[in-house]
């Protein structure tokens, strides 16, 4: 079409000038000038140009279209390299996943290795480490693997920004170059709009120029639209030129362009329906100027409205044109937008793809860590907080400690002042003191002198009068010294006399010194037997009371103790009072304790025994007596209690002591002895005298007498003290013993032996039941002393709160509450019938009497202490009258 309009336009320009030159040929000269400044000339010379502005355009849709070529081929190219870039990472991410899936492996193997069954010793031991070695390497390899590929891939990052910032760079001025095109054109359109309102000025306004008004103001809108256009053209410019990185990070790219494409489209729409409309009237143009054409060739006087008409139809035509290959360029531009809206998401996917490797890199590292380590680590962390708690603490007591210190040196330093001024004073006086012996040196020199002369005045008078020496010899020793300092002639009589006096008051020193002797062991007699009757007194309160009685038995230090460190000794007896004790307890304080009986320790089984030996008879007449000792573990607890084959503690001399006095008894008494013996290790009750050592539990006998009994518990009736020494070796074997620092076969359970004595009186049928509990604790003991972990932690936690649970029953019954708290454990709940009202009860608290465990030491004593004040009330006899009832004396 514009081929057949420039053909047009050529065919015109041709016609007009041969009709020029004609009419030029016949009118000469002067006709010229008026020619040349003719409006069709100059209206075909304008359309000359605007053909070549055409072509001009042609040319510059040519180069855009190089440019789309071009943009094409680098999108092609860009995508290429994101398709290998992205198979090499897939690629790569398929290898670090193996590699950490065969690390994974080398992990569990790791830590499923050594509870493998059958790897045992140290071939168990090696396996691991070797693992754990070449876990570790291939650990090592991989990281470095993996940092490598990430330097790498950031190197390729990197040129890949480069190259993108380079095509930027392009994109940027080539938008320019456009702009400045766009630009040119826009100032050449406005020429020819001048030109042509000029033009229509000069040729005079039509019925077709209003058309042209109309069509004018369409132009005026659609210009208004292209204005709108090239605004969002410059905003798009704008926005590519700024930094990509930026948008991204803003995240405002992606919104934006969508909007700007979502305004884009609108207006192509708007310019598309806009260009429709412009084709319709210039068609209607095209069609109005083709009957000019014809009226031009029959009316020449309508050629020039014509031209104008048709000037005006390519007018249209050339914005239409310029329309059209706006929007083309619009539509450029949205492709740019769309290829750098793509080039942002490829980038943002390589950043995804880089921090998801950084991440499967952390999340490797962890992972290669096991779940045990990052448990440790939360304990290490946890016990880190702790410590730095402590650590706050600990500065905090600094800071007090630092204060306190601050005091003591003020205050030191004015104990120094004063002791300064005292030493001053000291100084004063001993000066005076000197001076004042001095001066009774002179006196007693010039007494000296005095009696020294009056002995030589004396003595000569004797010599003049000897009659008189008789009588004043003796009279005076003193003066009989005098005379034998007196170095002038002292006579024989005077030194026999001298010697005599002397030898009389020896023997007077002597005999006073055996007088004072003899009183002094007087008075330690009738002390001892203060100390003795006070005693008596006491056990006799006691007994009313029925107190329960506290021995104290310290442990001598054996062999084996002396290695270690704290060995000195800080626990002291008192040889004249047995009830006395003494814990020296550092700093040069001591703590004095007062209670039933105290053993030194050299004391013998037997003397412990002896002060047993009534309870145990007690007991034969028809009582419940409990006797336990109690102490840290490795006092002697056990050594008390059980002792030695060779050297037996409380249980065997208790039984022998009970077959004894049965024995003596024959005739009178007829008694029944049975024995059980038990443990309670973790809570749980177990018999000792079974060979299958089942579980037990407690329970109220279901005879209506209010008692404990255990059922399942086997009960041995003894014959002889033979028998019974079996069965204690046999309970002896079945207790739970393990070694601890503290003691090599500490016993881990409290082990009661239960002594039923059931009496019969043969001449009034009256029976009594007695009972002898013999009770060896466990050890009480500082766990973090004792070493120990595991199985081991927790049977010391089950025999220190066991321990706690008698405790709190001693505080009770010594407080006198009415509710006493028996089943907070098996043992109180055991000991109940031999702890509660008119028993008798003793307990034997073993301590040792190095300074290392003076604290456990102290506590020991403390607590026996407390069970020294336990008041059980007086004893009761269980007996059985002949008629049956049971009476309690
Ligand atoms: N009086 C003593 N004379 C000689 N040796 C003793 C004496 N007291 C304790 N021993 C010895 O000390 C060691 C520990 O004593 P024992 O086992 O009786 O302690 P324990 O208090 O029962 O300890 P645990 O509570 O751990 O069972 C034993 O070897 C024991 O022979």
């Amino acid at each position: 079409m514009y081929a057949f309009y420039s053909l047009l336009v050529y065919i015109f320009y041709t016609v007009f000038k041969k009709e020029e030159e004609e009419a030029l040929g016949a009118a000469q000269g002067g006709a010229s000038a008026l020619m040349s400044e003719s409006p069709l000339v100059a209206v075909m010379s304008h359309l000359l140009s605007f053909l070549e502005q055409y072509s001009h355009l042609q040319q510059l849709q040519q180069q855009a279209d190089q440019y789309r070529v071009q943009l094409k081929r680098h999108r092609a190219q860009h995508r290429r390299q994101m398709k290998t870039l992205r198979t090499s990472y897939r690629q790569r991410l398929r290898d670090k996943n193996s590699v950490i899936d065969s690390l994974e492996e080398a992990i569990t193997t790791q830590q499923y290795t050594p509870s493998t069954p059958g790897s045992d010793g140290e071939c168990g031991a090696d396996v691991p480490g070797a693992g754990a070695g070449a876990g570790l390497h291939r650990l090592v390899e991989s990281l470095y693997g993996l940092q490598g590929e990430k330097s790498q891939l950031r190197g390729e990052l990197r040129l890949l920004h480069s190259q993108l910032e380079q095509r930027e760079q392009d994109r940027h001025s080539r938008v320019q170059v456009f702009q400045h095109q766009i630009d040119e054109l826009k100032s050449c359109i406005e020429e020819r709009e001048e030109e042509l309102s000029r033009l229509r000025t000069a040729s005079g306004a039509t019925d077709s120029e209003k058309r042209v008004v109309c069509l004018s103001a369409e132009n005026e809108s659609l210009k208004q639209s292209l204005t709108v256009t090239q605004g969002l053209l410059q905003q798009l410019s704008v926005i590519p030129s700024q930094s990509s990185s930026v948008l991204i990070k803003e995240n405002v790219l992606s919104n934006g362009a969508l909007c700007l494409l979502l305004r884009m489209f609108s207006l192509t729409v708007l310019c598309y329906s806009s260009c429709r409309r412009m084709f319709f009237l210039t068609d209607n143009v095209l069609s109005n100027s083709a009957l000019c054409l014809l009226l031009q060739e029959n009316v020449l006087s309508n050629s020039t409205l014509c031209l104008l008409l048709r000037m005006f139809s390519l007018t249209v035509l050339c914005l239409l044109l310029r329309m059209f290959s706006l929007t083309v360029l619009c539509y450029s531009s949205c492709r740019r937008v769309f290829s750098l809206t793509e080039n942002e998401n490829l980038r943002s996917r390589v950043q995804q793809l880089e921090s998801s490797l950084q991440q499967r890199i952390v999340t490797q590292t962890v992972e290669v860590e096991s779940p045990a380590t990052l448990r440790q680590l939360a304990e290490a962390r946890e016990r880190n907080e702790q410590l730095s708690e402590k650590l706050t603490n600990q500065n905090e007591k600094c800071r007090q400690l630092e204060e306190h210190i601050r005091k003591s040196d003020e205050f030191s330093c004015n104990l120094q002042h004063k002791i300064a001024a005292y030493e001053r004073e000291i100084s004063v006086l001993q000066e005076e003191l000197l001076k004042e012996i001095g001066h009774l040196e002179e006196k007693k020199e010039e007494a000296v002198k005095a009696a020294a002369t009056c002995s030589v005045e004396h003595f000569q008078s004797l010599q003049d009068h000897p009659a008189e020496a008789s009588d004043s010899a003796p009279s005076d020793p003193a003066h009989h010294e005098d005379r034998l300092r007196q170095p002038e002639e002292p006579g024989p009589q005077l030194l026999r006399l001298l010697r005599s006096s002397h030898h009389r008051r020896q023997e007077t020193d002597i005999s006073s010194y055996e007088e004072m002797s003899e009183a002094n062991k007087d008075l330690l007699e009738k002390y001892r037997k203060e100390v003795a009757l006070r005693r008596k007194h006491h056990e006799q309160l006691v007994e009313l009371k029925g107190n329960i009685r506290v021995l104290c038995r310290v442990k001598p230090v054996l062999k084996e103790d002396q290695h270690e460190e704290g060995q000195s000794v800080v626990v002291t007896t008192d040889p004249n009072n047995e009830s006395a004790l003494s814990v020296l307890k550092g700093q040069g304080r001591s703590h004095n304790f007062e209670l039933d009986r105290v053993f030194h320790p050299q004391a013998t089984q037997e003397e412990v025994f002896q002060e047993i030996e009534p309870l145990v008879t007690s007991c034969i007449d028809g009582y419940h007596v409990c006797i336990f000792a109690y102490g840290q573990t490795g006092s002697g607890k056990t050594y008390t209690m059980e002792g030695s084959t060779e050297n037996p503690g409380i249980n065997q001399r208790a039984l022998k002591h009970l077959f004894s006095e049965i024995e003596d008894r024959k005739d009178m008494w007829m008694y029944t002895v049975t024995v059980s013996s038990v443990e309670i290790y973790n809570e749980v009750l177990r018999d000792l005298l079974s060979k299958d050592g089942e579980k037990l539990d407690i329970k109220i006998n279901p005879d209506g007498t209010g008692q404990l009994h255990v059922p399942g518990l086997r009960l041995i009736e003894v014959k002889s003290f033979q028998h019974i020494k079996k069965l204690l070796a046999q309970a002896r074997r079945n207790r739970i013993t393990f070694g601890t620092q503290m003691n090599q076969h500490s016993s881990r359970s409290h082990a009661l032996l239960m002594i039923t004595v059931l009496g019969t009186d043969l001449a009034s049928g009256a029976k009594t039941t007695g009972k002898l509990n013999l009770v060896d604790l466990a050890g009480s003991e500082r766990v973090w002393k004792s070493g120990a972990e595991g199985e081991r932690l927790k049977e010391a936690q089950n025999i220190n709160r066991s321990l706690l649970a008698l405790g709190d029953v001693i505080q009770a019954l010594r407080g006198k509450e009415k509710h006493i708290p028996f089943r907070n454990s098996r043992l109180t709940y055991l000991l109940q019938d031999s702890l509660g009202k008119g028993n008798k009860t003793a307990m034997v608290v073993q301590v040792s009497a190095l300074e290392r465990n003076v604290g456990e030491t102290m506590c020991s004593l403390k607590f026996a202490e407390r069970v020294c004040k336990v008041e059980l009330g007086p004893a009761a006899r269980k007996i059985q009258r002949g008629g049956g009832s049971h009476q309690c004396d």
